[in-house]
């Protein structure tokens, strides 16, 4: 059983750095609730990084306390500080002389963990993560792709099994497709070990997808705004925080629901080894096709339907689809690059249903509606 999350309490922590004349950080207080993600949000130099640092000691507040499941973290012995607060920053920050487990097997290191323990405690973090450790264990950072690092380094993070969880930009450095996946994964994930995680970001988008709440920080690490991410769509506390969210509030609103919590459309479907001529469109312009095991493979038109002696390479291939736990957003791109309705499938690819346009306008028309 993996060890839920505690709470974290920063009180007037302010932080100068020497030689400075502002404070970096200027009396910052806020509670971050057990098991929730919070996510700090904000323009660069504004201290986000600063104060999640404070967390772990990595930096020293000038003043206030700072308590980690009611402890104080100034009294807390280093190496225990170092198995609750796990720690994951961009690129991964990998020691690239190590080969993957032993990265990942660093902090249960340090805690004197047994060969053994420490050799079970990798393998079970390289499946968490998703990376084969038959596969990846043995190869060294420079042999895995950027994704593959970022996951190294959340696998990494959580190997002694701490409550909290930093992480620092930690899929700044992917490709946005890629940056997707990993956030993905780091819900699937949180919805199993509801660790407390804060998170530092400057893309507001991400922040949407990742928080239970978010912080939005200005100068001196300044709480400009602290809510849901609805809350602050629907009501930015002030210009600055209204400038961040962006024209495209609506847009982002989509990133708020999910394809699961929406009414489905059907189109027309047939097996690809049916017989074409026993396939009636009806008053439908695209028939879907779908393989043996019920998964779409691609649309056809009436035309192409009427002309075709057989349904297995009629058409043009489906080139982008989505799950139930897809947001609006990610539908309505793949609707770009489809041009047209998004293709949904459950959880072992088969199709479901699909969306159309109308419905993401619907959606965003009623969120509008409600704010
Ligand atoms: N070691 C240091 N010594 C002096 N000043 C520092 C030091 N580290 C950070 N600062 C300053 O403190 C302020 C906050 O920096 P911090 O790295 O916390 O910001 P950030 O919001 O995380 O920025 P970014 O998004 O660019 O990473 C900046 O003005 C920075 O120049």
């Amino acid at each position: 059983m993996a060890e839920k999350g505690i709470e974290i309490r920063l009180d007037h922590v302010t932080k100068r750095y020497a030689g400075q004349k502002a404070a970096a950080v200027d009396d910052f207080s806020m509670v971050v609730p057990a098991g929730q993600v919070v996510v700090f949000v904000g323009p660069s130099g504004c201290g986000k990084t600063t104060t999640m640092r404070m967390i772990n000691r990595l930096i020293e507040p000038t003043s206030g306390t700072i308590t980690i499941g009611g402890e104080d973290a100034l009294k807390i012995d280093p190496d225990d500080l170092r198995r609750r607060v796990g720690y994951a920053i961009q690129q991964a920050g990998l020691f690239p002389h190590f080969t993957v487990a032993q990265n990942i097997g660093i902090v249960p290191g340090l805690l004197g963990w047994d060969k053994k323990r420490t050799a079970d405690r990798v393998d079970e973090m390289m499946d968490l993560v998703g990376l084969d450790p038959g596969e990846f264990a043995g190869r060294f950072p420079r042999q895995l792709s950027g994704g593959q690092q970022q996951r190294v380094g959340v696998a990494r993070a959580l190997a002694a099994d701490p409550p909290v969880l930093l992480m620092d930009e930690p899929f700044g450095a992917v490709d946005p497709i890629t940056r997707g996946h990993l956030q993905d994964e780091l819900l699937r994930l949180q919805n199993e070990l509801r660790k407390t995680i804060v998170f530092v970001t400057h893309d507001f988008d991400e922040a949407v997808k990742l928080g239970d709440k978010i912080a939005v920080l200005g100068d001196r690490s300044t709480i400009l705004q602290y809510a849901t991410p609805d809350a602050i769509l629907a009501n930015p506390a002030d210009d600055t925080v209204a400038g961040f969210v962006g024209a495209g509030a609506s847009l982002k609103a989509l990133t708020l629901t999910r394809v699961r919590d929406v009414e489905l459309g059907h189109a027309v479907t047939a097996r690809a080894d049916a017989d074409p001529s026993t396939v009636d469109l009806g008053a439908e312009k695209w028939l879907l096709v779908l393989d043996r095991r019920d998964r779409p493979v691609r649309w056809a038109t009436q035309n192409e339907l009427r002309r075709a002696s057989s349904l297995a390479s009629i058409g043009r291939p489906v080139q982008d689809s989505v799950t139930l736990q897809s947001t609006l957003r990610d539908a309505l791109e793949a609707m770009v690059n489809e041009g047209g309705r998004a293709v949904v499938t459950g959880s072992r690819g088969e199709y479901v249903g699909t969306l159309d346009l109308t419905t993401v306008t619907d959606v965003v028309q009623q969120l509008r509606a409600n704010s």
